[in-house]
């Protein structure tokens, strides 16, 4: 080690770093600084969102010291309380709702702040509200006049639509719509911000006129009083109790009973009922689930990827100051990231986040391409952006949830600890497999998508940013694809019905959707790395683990590969090879690369992942913040003291 190096790795040492840690940054391959600009977008990008972390962190009143000894309710009001002072500062600061300050904002607040579904209320109205509508109750939920919530899902259904069964019949002598909920399993449940916080809510609905059904539609409903928060007439309205995280979220329940809303109330950019009951559509009756589409591409950056970032940033550092057996004997115990095995289950997930950190930019480019063309009403896009965001909000929120799982189990018991940070990273991304669409059905979407398109063989599809113009050359996809469309095919020739065949090749066409999101991902990610410059080293670490995420889709489904003969077993050692290679490569840069992400302590709230190491004495300084060991545990005086003396009594 040179004398530069030896003094860094001092100085480090004397300012507290874990000196296995502080070793493990002498030796980065790249820049670290330059990496986190690139990330950012460019270094202005990196400073303007330093200077906002500093002024969220310098601020008491988003500290979130003692989270996880709060319950439920205590985890509630200190989000609805930083959700009401973020407003403060923001005017304090200069910061708006359209600034370019608002990403960083919640990115750093993402997982503890309310009013999450209040956002989502604010884009179905941009989204699916005429400009009359937009003026209208933009600015108050801007003000936060109306706090609002996103009604669709009902105890009987949540992802059948077409099955929603609370109703808005229009009574055209009144110029009103009546909502009901007819029944217990119509009754609005899930919505979030709904069961304490908002006054105002979208609530899905068949509509009805003159006793016909016009399909679901969107309807803004005042459910409280702005005056003193009680449920309005025919509604009432609760929490759905606890749940495996989400704490931050008041998820509720709504039943409505003969509630009157003005025939104004009905979103209506696509689509109106006229005040002589004459019902009018521009474009696709799917465009009411527009929203759906938009939050689906919106949520991954900061409630999927960033726990993934989060996670391993958490599970790497640790790794590097867990010292756990004897690698080479005689020698003291070894660092775990030392270990192969321990190497293969978090550098692939850590060549995963970068690859959705890229994906995500071209998703949005892809998404922004199609909304303006669909304001301009040229629906064309609809259903390609329809089956790409529910294919990749699967895809994405699956493997970050695995992801995260696995980084979680890396860690051994303290990665158990909820003061370790990961499972209540764990327990946030798992609910994103679930929410804006269960994963099975939306991938189901994609491939309803592309077997239409590849039994109808357009052509148009084949050129198209999220088509199939590598059908013929993207083996394991167009393998699942064409088998299952024969399968398809075969089934109604020989007599199925077709739901029948279509059910039976599912679980097929689902492996066939997560092929084709993969291997968009590994295309996206091959092309950014191309384009970056190698200064600093960038473009040569970003290779490293673009292969490395390439490398793990063979290795973890060999078998596809291997079918049908697509790669030898010869060839398949040699991705075995390349592929355990290039994990003793990337573990020289594993700290720098989590580095790169740029976390501090606070927003990563974790004894093992602080950037100093210093896990034990960290952990025993959290634990003794907990209650529990504040007080003389009321368990004893009732019920452990009583036991032992009555033991002592016959010793
Ligand atoms: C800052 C935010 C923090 C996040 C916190 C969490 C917030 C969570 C909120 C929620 O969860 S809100 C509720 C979300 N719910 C869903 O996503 C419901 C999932 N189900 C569906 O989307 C649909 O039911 C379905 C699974 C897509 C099936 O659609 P449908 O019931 O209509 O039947 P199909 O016959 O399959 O489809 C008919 C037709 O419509 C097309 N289509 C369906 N959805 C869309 C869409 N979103 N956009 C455009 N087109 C759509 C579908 O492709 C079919 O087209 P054709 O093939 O008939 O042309
Ligand atoms: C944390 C959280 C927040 C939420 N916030 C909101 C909100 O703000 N607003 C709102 O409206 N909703 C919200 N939801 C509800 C959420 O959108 C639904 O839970 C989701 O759409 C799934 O629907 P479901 O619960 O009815 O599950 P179901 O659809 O009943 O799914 C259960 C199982 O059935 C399978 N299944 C269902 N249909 C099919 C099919 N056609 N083919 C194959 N398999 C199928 C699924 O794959 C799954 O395995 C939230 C949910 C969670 C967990």
């Amino acid at each position: 080690m040179g004398v530069p190096l030896l003094k860094h790795l001092q100085d480090s040492v004397l300012s507290g770093v874990n000196p296995d840690l502080a070793s493990e940054r002498l030796t980065a391959s790249f820049s670290v600084e330059k990496l986190t600009a690139r990330l950012d977008g460019g270094a202005e990008h990196t400073r303007m969102r330093r200077a906002i972390v500093e002024a969220i962190e310098s601020d008491p009143a988003f500290s979130r010291e003692n989270q996880y000894f709060q319950s439920q309710n205590e985890r509630y009001e200190a989000a609805v309380r930083r959700a009401v002072h973020l407003q403060k500062k923001m005017r304090e600061m200069g910061w708006t709702e359209n600034g370019p300050e608002i990403k960083y904002i919640y990115r750093w607040l993402s997982g503890d702040i309310a009013f999450l579904l209040h956002r989502v209320f604010m884009r179905s109205i941009s989204v699916l509200g005429s400009d009359k509508q937009v003026a209208k109750w933009i600015p108050l939920a801007t003000e936060h006049q109306i706090i609002g919530s996103y009604a669709q899902t009902e105890l009987g259904h949540g992802t059948y639509l077409q099955g929603l069964e609370t109703t808005a019949v229009f009574d055209i002598a009144t110029q009103e719509f009546l909502l009901n909920t007819p029944k217990i399993s119509a009754m609005k449940w899930w919505p979030g911000d709904m069961g304490r916080s908002a006054t105002h809510t979208v609530v899905f609905a068949q509509l009805y006129v003159h006793g016909k059904c016009y399909g679901v539609h969107p309807f803004i409903v005042q459910i409280r009083s702005l005056q003193d928060h009680s449920p309005r007439p025919g509604v009432t309205v609760g929490d759905i109790g606890p749940k495996m995280n989400f704490e931050h979220t008041d998820n509720g329940y709504l039943m409505l009973q003969n509630v009157r809303v003005p025939r104004e109330n009905m979103l209506s950019r696509f689509c109106e009922v006229q005040p002589d009951g004459t019902y009018v559509r521009w474009g696709s009756q799917k465009i009411n689930y527009f929203t759906m589409t938009t939050v689906r591409i919106s949520i991954l950056s900061d409630e999927v990827i960033l726990p993934l970032m989060k996670a391993c940033t958490i599970a790497i550092r640790y790794s590097a100051v867990r010292r756990q057996s004897k690698l080479k004997p005689g020698e003291q115990e070894a660092k775990i990231l030392d270990y192969q095995t321990q190497q293969q289950k978090l550098l692939p997930q850590l060549a995963a986040a970068y690859a959705f950190h890229f994906i995500n930019i071209y998703l949005h480019e892809l998404f922004d391409r199609g909304y303006q063309e669909i304001q301009g009403r040229n629906f064309d896009s609809l259903p390609e952006l329809h089956a790409f965001s529910s294919g990749f909000k699967a895809m994405v929120t699956q493997y970050c949830t695995s992801g995260v799982e696995i980084c979680l189990r890396a860690c051994g018991g303290h990665g158990y600890s909820l003061l370790s940070g990961l499972p209540s990273l764990y327990t946030r991304v798992l609910a994103s497999c679930i929410y804006e669409g269960e994963n099975t059905v939306l991938f189901l979407q994609t491939a309803r998508n592309a077997i239409l398109l590849l039994i109808t063989h357009k052509s148009e599809y084949e050129t198209s940013a999220c088509g199939l113009e590598y059908l013929s050359k993207f083996f394991q996809f167009s393998r699942l694809l064409s088998s299952s469309a024969a399968k398809l095919q075969h089934l109604i020739q020989s007599g199925a019905e077709k739901h029948e065949a279509w059910n039976q090749c599912t679980v097929q066409l689902v492996k066939a959707a997560q092929a084709h999101c993969h291997y968009i991902t590994v295309k996206i990610f091959v092309e950014t790395v191309e384009k970056l410059d190698n200064k600093a080293g960038i473009q040569k670490v970003m290779k490293h683990l673009c292969d490395l995420f390439a490398l793990h889709g063979i290795f973890s489904n060999a078998g596809d590969f291997l079918y049908d003969g697509y790669l030898s077993g010869a060839q398949m050692d040699l991705v075995t090879a390349s592929y355990l290679d290039l994990l003793a490569v990337i573990r020289m840069d594993a700290v720098p690369l989590v580095d790169a992400f740029d976390f501090t302590d606070k927003s990563l709230n974790s004894a093992l992942g602080s950037y100093d190491g210093q896990v034990y004495q960290r952990l025993y300084e959290w634990a003794q913040k907990s209650p529990t060991n504040q007080q003389v545990s009321p368990a004893y005086g009732k019920y452990l003291k009583p036991l032992l003396q009555n033991r002592l009594s016959k010793l």
